[in-house]
């Protein structure tokens, strides 16, 4: 990135900028909104609310020329391998291209929805002939965290004959056992939900969950009526005894954070009816076209990425919040924390030369009128500057005078804290004084529904992949989280043998401690 003919330009006017006040650009124009602010139809990105200018803008809009933003986009629509590390493309956009489909992803649409349709219409049984009525979507990251969030969202307008879903990912057990407890074995149906099908916490998740049905299945086909598996993995599946029609496949080409647009997706088709289902591929896909083809000053992923490179390395701010207005996004933070950590959270080029820059943000978030009452006293008062992303909706979720109350009452808490955070405010003493000046965009969608939360997701996407190409490293691989996978199999063995040899004296004191206490109980 330092070698791009507009950094250096960008630190000047970084520098700048860290010495003026965000309310100073309120002051000197008062339509700044007009100005800075982007939309397509059912989303508005208001970006006023940074620490830009023009100038300051145009210069980010040449760094995305001078970086071969252009190029990168047609190298990720068109299949490239984008992918270097692990040889691989980055298709997840093809998942959503509903008006040339690949034959491939087709034939799983069709093979979803026979799925989808025999849960409905409960012809899917299990081992004692009862239909269907809840299903456990058992994975971990990216195998889950799209799915749930989703799903969580958009609870309240299932179709009407969705069984009811439960996520499982920990590995711990517990969560397992707890959401066991509430069900019936006769009735319950797993998705073993896996791009590799290797992944211990599911499968060791998947294998317990088949126990608990094996202790009131008789028969092994009586048995795997309950498990449908959906993975890149076909072997695997076959071997772990998944009937041929309860497998559904994606591919290599699709990452794991990226994957709720493939097969695993399978819950929020069960939940919405495939029609609501290609309704959320159709959001993202629009926000594709848009992200392809809008100029970059105007294409609201590339403006929301480039003003996260202004933050981050112009700015020095090392922290972004997630902050709907809206619980139904209750798990929106950690989805993201995922698709932007597990991308950009990288410390090498594309061609493994450590960078001398900052990359990723340090991403967190709550649910906004929950978090007012948590951490925004370190936005306010704290000695962190962060960014901030407002997510708001034009309508309400129903239409009564209290939908309108409550709903009124959240975008005037909304809209006052993104400008208390801007504005600040002098006080009666240092303890009362808000210094203000902290950035952050509202994202201002028209409603909460499959589409638009479809639309939104992409629109992360790209913003990601934006801030990738500027940094120059590969958002696609997670090489990171490796190696504590592999160390907790070596202390698993350990642990088997009750041996702490040849282990570090943290790690033994702990092992030791846990044995000594499981002893006296
Ligand atoms: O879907 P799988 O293969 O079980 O992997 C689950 C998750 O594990 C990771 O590979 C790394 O933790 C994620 O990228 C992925 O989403």
């Amino acid at each position: 990135m330092k070698q791009l003919p507009s950094y250096s330009k960008l630190e000047e006017l970084g520098l700048q900028a860290k010495k003026r006040h965000l309310a100073s650009l309120f002051n000197d124009d008062t339509d700044r909104f007009t100005e800075f602010s982007a939309k397509l139809p059912g989303l508005v990105l208001d970006y006023s609310k940074q620490n830009v200018t023009q100038e300051e803008r145009k210069t980010l809009l040449n760094l995305a020329e001078e970086a071969n933003l252009s190029e990168w986009i047609n190298k990720l629509f068109s299949g490239e391998k984008v992918n270097h590390t692990e040889d691989r493309a980055a298709g997840h956009t093809a998942l959503r291209d509903l008006k040339n489909p690949k034959p491939e992803v087709k034939n799983e649409w069709s093979k979803m929805e026979a799925l989808v349709d025999r849960i409905h219409t409960k012809q899917l049984r299990g081992f004692s002939g009862k239909a269907i009525t809840d299903v456990v979507n058992i994975g971990v990251g990216g195998s889950d965290l799209g799915p749930l969030m989703v799903t969580h969202a958009l609870k309240g307008v299932r179709t009407p004959h969705a069984p009811e879903l439960h996520f499982v990912s920990t590995l711990d057990g517990k969560q397992l056992q707890r959401v066991l407890k509430t069900l019936s074995a006769e009735t319950t149906l797993f998705i073993v939900a896996s791009k590799s099908f290797t992944t211990i916490d599911t499968l060791s998740l998947a294998k317990t969950a088949k126990e608990w049905i094996e202790a009131y299945s008789t028969t092994e086909s009586g048995t795997m009526q309950h498990f449908i598996g959906v993975s890149t993995n076909a072997p695997m599946m076959k071997e772990w005894g998944l009937l041929p029609e309860h497998q559904l496949l994606f591919w290599d080409w699709v990452g794991g954070r990226f994957s709720l647009w493939s097969t695993i997706g399978l819950t929020i088709a069960l939940q919405q009816g495939m029609q609501g289902y290609m309704a959320f591929l159709q959001g993202a896909n629009e926000m594709d076209e848009h992200f392809r083809n809008v100029p970059f000053e105007d294409n609201v992923a590339v403006l929301l990425g480039l003003i996260s490179v202004w933050n981050i390395n112009f700015l020095n701010l090392a922290g972004q919040a997630i902050l709907p207005y809206d619980s139904r996004l209750k798990y929106l933070a950690s989805y993201l924390e995922q698709l932007v950590m597990e991308s950009n959270g990288k410390h090498v080029t594309r061609s493994g030369e450590k960078v001398d820059y900052r990359t990723c943000p340090i991403l967190w978030g709550e649910v906004g009128p929950n978090a007012q009452h948590a951490f925004y006293q370190l936005m306010h008062q704290g000695t962190e500057r962060v960014m901030a992303d407002f997510i708001l909706y034009a309508q309400a979720h129903g239409n009564t005078e209290r939908h309108t109350f409550h709903h009124n009452l959240n975008i005037a808490n909304c809209l006052a804290q993104s400008r208390a955070l801007m504005v600040g405010q002098k006080g009666e003493n240092p303890h009362k004084d808000y210094p203000g000046g902290q950035v952050s965009n509202t994202l201002l969608f028209d409603k909460l529904d499959a589409k638009h939360l479809g639309m939104m997701i992409a629109l992360y996407e790209h913003s990601v992949f934006v801030q990738s190409v500027i940094w120059d490293i590969n958002p696609f691989d997670q090489w990171g989280v490796e190696l504590g996978k592999k160390i907790a199999m070596e202390i698993l063995e350990k642990i088997e043998s009750k041996d702490t040899s040849n282990l570090d004296s943290s790690t033994q004191g702990i092992l030791e401690t846990i044995w000594n206490t499981q002893n006296e109980n």
